[in-house]
C-alpha cells in the first residue's frame, strides 16, 4: 500500500492517528441528561483532559503523529463554501422553529471559525442565545439545548474509519451522535490535507459505526452487528469495499444488542497480526457470517455470497488464510472479566505488532497481555472511561504501514 492516509490493517506501526481532547461538550453532561448523551457519569473535566493529554504524549512518544478533530475542523470551516454546508447540515437536523432557525443561521455565519466549532461541538443552551426570541425560547426550559452538544465527539474511532485507502464515512445509530459524522464527512471532504482522499459510506446511509470495524488483516474486514451497526449497514459496507476492491471477504459478526457491548471493539481487539484479545465471557458463543461476492446480476449489481454461521475464530482464519487466529488466553474468572469488560479492557489500541495501549485500571488483563508477550503502555482513565469507551475507541488511525 503506498497511499499516505489509510490502513489495511489493526496492527501495523500506527503513524497518524485523529484524537479529540474532550472540552467544553463534556460540560453540558447533568444528572439528567448524561443517559440521553451516552455518558454513565458526569466526568470530572479537567482530569478528563489531564488523562487525554497523556494518552497523546504516549502515542507521540512513540513518533506517532497525534491530529485534532477540532484543529482539523476549523481548518477545514476557514473556507465559506465549508462554513456553508457545516451550518445548513447541523440547522436542518435541529427541532427549532423558523423564528430560531433564521437567527442562528446569521449567528453561526458571523463566527469566525474556531468559535463556529465549539458551538458544533459543544452545542448552544436555551439560555446562551442573544436573539431569536419567540415561542421556542419561551417554551423551552432554560437548559434546553437548541443545538446538541457532542459528549461522544471523544470517541472518534466511530465517526470516520480507513479501509485501505478509503475513507468511510460512518452513520451513527444513536440520536446524540447523529451529528458527528457530518462533521468528519465535512473535514474529510474539504479539509486540504484529505482533498484527494476517496470516501465511501455517508452520513446518509444504513447505520454503520467505526468501533464496529475490524480490519483483521489486509482485504479482511470484521464488522459486528448489534445495537449500532445493522445488517443493512453491514450490506452496504460490503458491497461498497467490494466494488472498490478493498477486501475480498467481510464477515458479519451478531453482538448483544446491548450497551455493554455496543460495538464489537468492546469484546474484541488485535493486538499482533494473528491474536486477539477477546472477552471470555463471549468468546465460545460469537459466531461470524463470511461473506463474498461472486457475479453480478443483469443489472449490474453485485451477488454476494453469505456463508452459514460458524464459530468467529474459526471463520476469521479462514479468511485470512492463517491456521489459528490465536485467542489470548486470559483465564480470568466471569466476574472479573465483567467488571475489565466494562472498563474496557479488551477495547486496546495496538501501535504495532505486540505494542498496545490499554487502560491501566484492568490489571488483571493487562497481566495477561504481558504473559503473552505484548508490550502493554498503560493509560489512565478514570474520568475518559465514563463514556464507555477506551484507548481504541478514542483513536480513529489515519495511517497505519502496510502489513507485509
Ligand atoms: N468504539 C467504541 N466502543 N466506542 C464507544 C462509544 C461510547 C459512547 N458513549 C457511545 O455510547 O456511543
Amino acid at each position: 500500500m503506498t497511499a499516505t492516509h489509510g490502513a489495511d490493517s489493526e496492527v501495523g506501526r500506527l503513524r497518524t492517528v485523529m484524537l479529540h481532547r474532550p472540552g467544553l461538550e463534556l460540560k453540558r453532561l447533568t444528572p439528567r441528561n448524561n443517559d440521553k448523551l451516552l455518558f454513565d457519569g458526569i466526568p470530572w473535566v479537567a482530569r478528563a483532559q489531564e488523562e487525554h493529554d497523556a494518552f497523546a504524549e504516549a502515542l507521540r512518544a512513540r513518533d506517532v503523529e497525534v491530529l485534532y478533530l477540532t484543529d482539523l475542523l476549523t481548518e477545514t470551516l476557514e473556507t465559506p463554501e465549508a462554513r456553508d454546508i457545516a451550518i445548513a447540515t447541523a440547522l436542518a437536523d435541529l427541532d427549532l422553529g423558523d423564528t430560531m432557525r433564521g437567527y442562528l443561521d446569521g449567528f453561526l455565519h458571523a463566527a469566525p471559525p474556531a468559535e463556529l466549532t465549539g458551538y458544533l461541538t459543544a452545542g448552544i443552551r436555551n439560555d446562551e442565545v442573544r436573539g431569536g426570541f419567540g415561542l421556542v425560547t419561551s417554551l423551552l426550559a432554560h437548559d434546553d439545548f437548541l443545538v446538541d452538544p457532542l459528549p461522544n465527539l471523544l470517541f472518534t474511532r466511530d465517526s470516520s474509519v480507513w479501509v485501505h485507502d478509503r475513507i468511510a464515512i460512518t452513520s451513527l445509530a444513536m440520536p446524540a451522535r447523529k451529528r458527528e459524522s457530518q462533521l468528519t464527512e465535512l473535514i474529510y471532504s474539504l479539509h486540504p490535507r484529505f482533498a484527494d482522499s476517496p470516501r465511501i459510506h455517508g452520513h446518509h446511509f444504513e447505520h454503520v459505526e467505526g468501533g464496529d470495524v475490524l480490519l483483521l488483516a489486509p482485504r479482511v474486514i470484521a464488522v459486528g452487528v448489534g445495537e449500532r451497526t445493522t445488517p443493512a449497514g453491514v450490506e452496504r459496507l460490503a458491497r461498497q469495499v467490494f466494488e472498490a476492491s478493498l477486501a475480498d471477504t467481510v464477515l458479519a459478526v451478531p453482538i448483544a444488542q446491548e450497551r455493554a457491548t455496543m460495538h464489537l471493539d468492546t469484546v474484541c481487539t488485535m493486538v499482533d497480526v494473528d491474536k486477539v484479545v477477546m472477552y471470555p465471557n463471549v468468546a465460545h458463543n460469537l459466531t461470524a457470517y463470511a461473506v463474498t461476492h461472486d457475479g453480478r446480476t443483469d443489472d449490474g449489481t453485485l451477488i454476494l455470497h453469505v456463508a452459514d454461521a460458524e464459530p468467529f475464530l474459526v471463520a476469521a482464519a479462514r479468511a485470512m488464510g492463517i491456521d489459528t487466529l490465536h485467542q489470548i488466553d486470559t483465564g480470568l474468572d466471569p466476574v472479573t472479566a465483567e467488571r475489565e469488560q466494562w472498563d474496557d479492557g479488551n477495547n486496546t489500541l495496538a501501535l504495532a505488532p505486540r505494542v498496545a495501549v490499554a487502560y491501566e485500571r484492568n490489571d488483571e488483563t493487562n497481566a495477561r497481555l504481558e504473559d503473552a508477550g505484548i508490550e502493554v503502555v498503560r493509560i489512565a482513565g478514570s474520568e475518559l472511561g465514563s463514556g464507555r469507551g477506551g484507548p481504541r475507541c478514542m483513536s480513529c488511525p489515519i495511517s497505519r504501514d502496510p502489513l507485509v
